[in-house]
């Protein structure tokens, strides 16, 4: 059976919209706030009620927080990079990053920590990058595996560095709030690129940097 949605799907607005397969095309706003009342409707309450009644454009409002991933190029955040870090070829590493993204299987969130660490062969970027790299990944509809490897691999192919690890720690509201309900479970992936990939010694070293933090 077809399910009607009734939204009516536009051409994209401008180039960077258009930053992603995914996102060829997109909803207009009042597409997007009747589906909000739909599944406020299907919770069970009145989409009409006082309480409820800006929530459709509140909600809107926030997907474009969440899903600021899709309008972005992850890759340009790396494109300016310092040339004159003296030869500098040992770990630079950025522990605990913030990361919050969307489960693709059930759109409930994962709140975790991103573990970022690259070997430099010439060109640094400046550190914040590393932070703006995982977030842009992030606010995408995702599995933890892909987006640690895709930072991993961006990282890599961007900066032509030595080696690269990132390591993410997140616990993911599909598990802790329904399912299994399992609060404070969280998962752990790894990514290893280049040095890193065949060097367990240094494998071991960006471990015990970022235990305990
Ligand atoms: N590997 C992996 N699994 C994920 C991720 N996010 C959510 N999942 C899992 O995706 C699976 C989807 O399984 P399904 O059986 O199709 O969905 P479900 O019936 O809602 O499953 P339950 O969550 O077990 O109730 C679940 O096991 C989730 O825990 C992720 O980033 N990586
Ligand atoms: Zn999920």
């Amino acid at each position: 059976m077809e399910f009607q949605t009734g939204v009516e799907m536009r051409e994209p607005d401008s180039k960077e919209e258009l930053s992603d397969a995914a996102t060829t095309l997109r909803p207009g706003r009042a597409a997007v706030e009747t589906a909000v009342r739909t599944l406020i409707a299907a919770a069970g309450d009145n989409p009409m009620r006082e309480g409820l009644v800006e929530t459709p454009a509140r909600v809107a409002r926030a997907y474009a927080e969440w899903f600021a991933g899709y309008r972005v190029d992850p890759a340009a955040y790396l494109r300016r990079v310092f040339e004159e870090a003296e030869g500098y070829q040992e770990t630079v590493l950025l522990r605990s990053i913030p990361l919050v993204s969307t489960c693709e299987h059930h759109m409930a969130p994962i709140v975790g920590r991103a573990h970022v660490a690259y070997r430099p062969s010439g060109k640094v970027v400046g550190i914040s990058k590393l932070s703006r790299l995982v977030d842009a990944f992030a606010r995408r509809l995702q599995l933890q595996e892909r987006l640690t490897q895709q930072i991993a691999q961006t990282l890599f192919d961007t900066l032509e560095p030595r080696g690269v690890a990132v390591v993410i720690e997140a616990s993911h509201g599909c598990m802790t709030s329904r399912g299994v309900n399992q609060p404070g479970v969280s998962m752990v992936t790894q990514a290893w690129l280049g040095d890193f990939a065949s060097d367990a010694e240094l494998r071991r070293d960006f471990l015990s940097s970022i235990m305990g933090v």
